[in-house]
């Protein structure tokens, strides 16, 4: 449904992204994973059109979209979280939603000012699908809490009700997990496993590798911005490419010792988290 082909860019003289080919199956959940600086972040804001790449083609449900500005690719249906959340603190819960499901209207300032018919209608959906996106990240009951009280773990809950609201096809999703406690990984990795089983496509760049390893469908590896294996998470975690990348001096030691346990079929990790 998403398709990348010979996927590259370049900054000044690093190569972050680099010919990188295949392809997002919907209704499954992809995991991307590499070492630190592999090109998972840049690979991102190239799918979602933040970036343009340097060389490369990418399409959405047959239609190529590697030109497209961002808000075309969002309304197309592709969404995504960023690495650091990014709401606004000083709105409430619902507002964040709302202001989500707009990027997606079609009327402008000129009728947000002068509260036309088709503003208010707008602002009406906004409401009901703002309302709909937080129910389905467990947060209906805090609509109308201000976002920025919440825990960090709520607060990762509204980034991606932001990213819902939207009602995107395939939500792209930045180390959702980072810098929350192991017991609201177990709950998020719930919340993203409902999204999928409801028929949403995820995609998600995450270093916890006990949450990969549980959560993840199919897995791609990335190193020095080439993808050098993908498959299951068996598949994955028993490839020596996969073990050269992690253990061969790049990844940061908590991720190597994830990673090693992994590796050497910890049966306890899986114990943990399935
Ligand atoms: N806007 C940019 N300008 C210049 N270089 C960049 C830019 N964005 C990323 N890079 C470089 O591209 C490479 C890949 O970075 P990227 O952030 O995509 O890696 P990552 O796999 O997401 O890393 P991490 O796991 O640490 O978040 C790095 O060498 C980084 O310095």
């Amino acid at each position: 449904m998403l398709a990348f082909d010979d996927l590259g860019i370049r900054f000044g003289g690093n190569q972050a992204v680099q010919g990188v080919t295949g392809s997002i199956r919907p209704g499954v959940i992809t995991a991307i994973i590499g070492p630190n600086g592999a090109g998972k972040s840049t690979f991102f804001n190239l799918l979602s059109g933040f970036y343009k790449p340097t060389s490369g083609k990418i399409t959405f449900e047959g239609q190529d979209i590697t030109k497209l500005p961002t808000h075309e690719v969002v309304a197309l249906g592709v969404a995504r979280t960023f690495q650091t959340t990014t709401i606004y603190k000083e709105l409430s819960v619902l507002e964040n939603a709302v202001l989500g499901h707009r990027v997606r209207t079609t009327s402008g300032l000129w009728d947000a000012l002068l509260g036309t018919g088709r503003e208010r209608r707008e602002g009406r959906a906004s409401e009901a699908a703002a309302m709909e996106a937080l129910r389905r990240v467990g947060l209906e009951t805090q609509a109308h809490t201000l976002a920025g009280s919440l825990t960090q773990e709520a607060q990762k809950r509204v980034s991606i009700a932001l990213a819902l609201a939207t009602n995107p096809k395939v939500l792209l999703l930045d180390e959702p997990a980072a810098g929350i406690n192991p017991e609201e990984t177990v709950g998020l990795t719930r919340t993203i496993r409902e999204l999928a089983a409801g028929g949403l496509t995820v995609v998600l760049i995450e270093h916890k590798m006990s949450m990969i390893m549980t959560l993840a469908d199919h897995i791609m590896v990335l190193h020095h911005g080439q993808k050098i294996a993908e498959g299951t998470p068996q598949q994955v975690s028993r490839d020596p490419a996969v073990v050269e990348a992690y253990l061969g001096g790049h990844a940061a030691p908590h991720v190597r010792e994830e990673l090693k346990a992994d590796l050497l079929g910890s049966a306890e990790v899986e114990g943990q988290h399935a």
